[in-house]
């Protein structure tokens, strides 16, 4: 597209071991990998303001896959990956260790300049679990990752605050809302209204009707990290790596508001949502 290619690589001094290890561990590594992408990113908006919306998501997206591939493949070449941008390779299911990635979480705030609500996301499932993860805010200018669990900031003052999709609200969260007297909040992208929560702008993410294992794997293991419940709408558990990608819904809250959250989305949902 004519634009000038970033340097963003992750500088020797932080991967070269000279020797057999690789000196990052796995969480630090996502947190570089889900900043560097970020700088990515943030270059293609400055030097393509003029780009038409779709153009500047679709740039993005690729940019973004085209790094973060580059440097597993460099970093881990034995791990699998599982990204929103690439061709699911059916041998992840098999693997131990399974990066999951969404290039560019919020890819259409992305290309509302200046819109600060897109995140990138870079998480490590390992034999069932998630380990590691990073959600960069690259316009918001931090990362949060699990190397550095973030602290749980004190809530806001005032009702519940639930964070929802500004353009795909599901139906029951209004519901919610006016059974709970909470506030809703829109804004775009699934990692931003995760980390909101460890912000304590929000109280809750509630979404349903849709997603996938890379919009909502690294939000959860930082919230994890931090104490904060994270389940499906229903109170099971989020799997990830599995062979169907979708991951239709989920709950991440501070954790003094779970058990009452689900009951009245039990009550809301009943028969409602799978
Ligand atoms: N109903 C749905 N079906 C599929 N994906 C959905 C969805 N609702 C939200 N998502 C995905 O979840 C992420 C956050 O969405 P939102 O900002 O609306 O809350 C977006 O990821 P991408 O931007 O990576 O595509 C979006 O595509
Ligand atoms: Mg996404």
């Amino acid at each position: 597209m004519g634009f000038p290619q970033v340097r963003n690589e992750i500088s020797e001094q932080d991967s070269s071991s000279g020797g057999d290890a690789d000196p990052l561990d796995d969480a630090r590594l996502a947190r570089r990998l889900a900043d560097s992408a970020g700088r990515v990113l943030l270059q293609l908006r400055r030097d393509g303001p003029d780009l038409e919306p779709d153009a500047l998501k679709a740039t993005g997206d690729l940019r973004s896959q085209q790094h973060l591939a580059a440097e597993l493949g460099r970093h881990r070449p034995a791990d699998s990956v599982l990204s929103e941008e690439a061709t699911d390779d059916a041998t992840r299911l098999a693997a131990d260790r399974v990066w999951i990635i969404d290039p560019l979480d919020g890819t259409r705030e992305f290309s509302e300049i200046p819109r600060e609500d897109w995140a990138v996301h870079v998480a490590l499932w390992e034999a069932g679990e998630l380990v590691a993860g990073a959600v960069a805010r690259p316009a918001m200018g931090d990362t949060l990752a699990t190397d550095e669990p973030p602290a749980l900031r004190p809530r806001a003052e005032g009702p519940i605050r639930l964070a929802v999709s500004r353009t795909r609200p599901p139906a029951f969260v209004t519901a919610l809302a006016e059974r709970l007297d909470a506030e809703l909040v829109p804004m775009g992208s699934a990692g931003v209204k995760a980390t909101a929560v460890l912000d304590g702008t929000v109280d809750a993410y509630v979404h349903a009707g849709g997603q996938f294992e890379w919009d909502s794997a690294a939000p959860v293991a930082v919230a994890r990290s931090a104490g904060l419940h994270t389940s499906r709408i229903d109170g099971s558990p989020l799997r990830y790596n599995q062979s169907d990608p979708r991951l239709p819904d989920l709950l991440i809250c501070r954790p003094e508001y779970a058990d009452h959250l689900l009951s009245v989305i039990e009550e809301l949902t009943e028969g409602e949502v799978q």
